[in-house]
């Protein structure tokens, strides 16, 4: 089902870096409510998110969110996207959790009355309104990832990129964050190891070495994808950082 948020479309987008080819040219149109990006350590995944958010651009071919190219149209992209980083110590830069919160919201034009007020608004949510004076240093770094995703979620963009959301968080957090996605009305591009996440996602890419090896639904793709996981896991030697 099309979604009514513009989607991201790559044609024969690749991108190379130090003489290596990372992606090849990948021509995809992201237009559903919820996708998957799955594959091994090193296929790809987080640059197919950078490219996807316009944090780099691609080598050849393009790429358009909703008409625009994310890359050279920053102020567009960053009104349109919310990214998670994997780690959160990439993305942190004020010293308290209210003011780490009120920046990004203040960066989309508000007072800073008003994004300290959503910021805060935002901690009762999460039942976290005690972290609010907090020192970001204080914090643990499953505290900090939490941090990074309620900041991304009270900016309510229309597209939200994930790399790894649950990396670090307790169970109750995860469970608890499940459940906050799922009933999020925006276009969620999650990159995840943890097949219960991507569990009835609309589509799941597998990539592998850059390539999109399987690209379907979550009930088609996810079994075989961990079979194939499964099977290597089974293998005696590891050829990880071979080529
Ligand atoms: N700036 C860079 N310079 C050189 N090589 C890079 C650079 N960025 C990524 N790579 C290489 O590109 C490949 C893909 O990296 P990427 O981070 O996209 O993988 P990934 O699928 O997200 O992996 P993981 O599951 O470990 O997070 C890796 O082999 C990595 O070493």
């Amino acid at each position: 089902m099309p979604h009514p948020f513009p989607g991201i479309t790559l044609t024969d987008a690749s991108y190379s870096v130090a003489g290596k080819t990372i992606l090849p040219g990948l021509t995809l149109s992201l237009t559903e409510p919820r996708i998957g990006i799955v594959g091994r350590n090193g296929s790809g995944k987080t640059t197919l998110l950078r490219l996807l958010a316009g944090l780099v651009a691609p080598t050849s071919g393009t790429v358009r969110l909703g008409g625009f190219d994310p890359a050279k149209d920053r102020k567009a992209a960053l009104a349109a996207l919310g990214i998670l980083f994997q780690n959160p110590d990439h993305q942190i830069i004020f010293p308290t959790v209210e003011e780490e919160l009120a920046f990004g919201l203040r960066q989309q034009g508000r007072s800073d009355a008003e994004a300290r007020a959503m910021a805060r608004e935002t901690l009762t949510q999460h039942g976290r309104l005690h972290w609010a004076p907090a020192s970001v240093a204080t914090l643990s770094q499953g505290q900090r990832h939490y941090l990074c995703l309620m900041a991304v979620l009270a900016m309510q963009p229309a597209t939200i990129l994930l790399d790894e959301p649950f990396a670090g968080l307790d169970l109750p957090t995860q469970t608890r964050l499940i459940r906050a996605l799922q009933g999020l009305p925006q276009r969620l591009i999650t990159i995840s190891h943890d097949p219960a996440l991507l569990q009835g996602y609309d589509r799941v890419i597998w990539l592998e070495d850059g390539h999109v090896r399987q690209d379907g639904p979550a009930a088609a793709v996810l079994p075989e994808f961990h079979a194939e996981m499964a099977r290597l896991g089974g293998l005696d030697a590891d050829a990880d950082l071979t080529g």
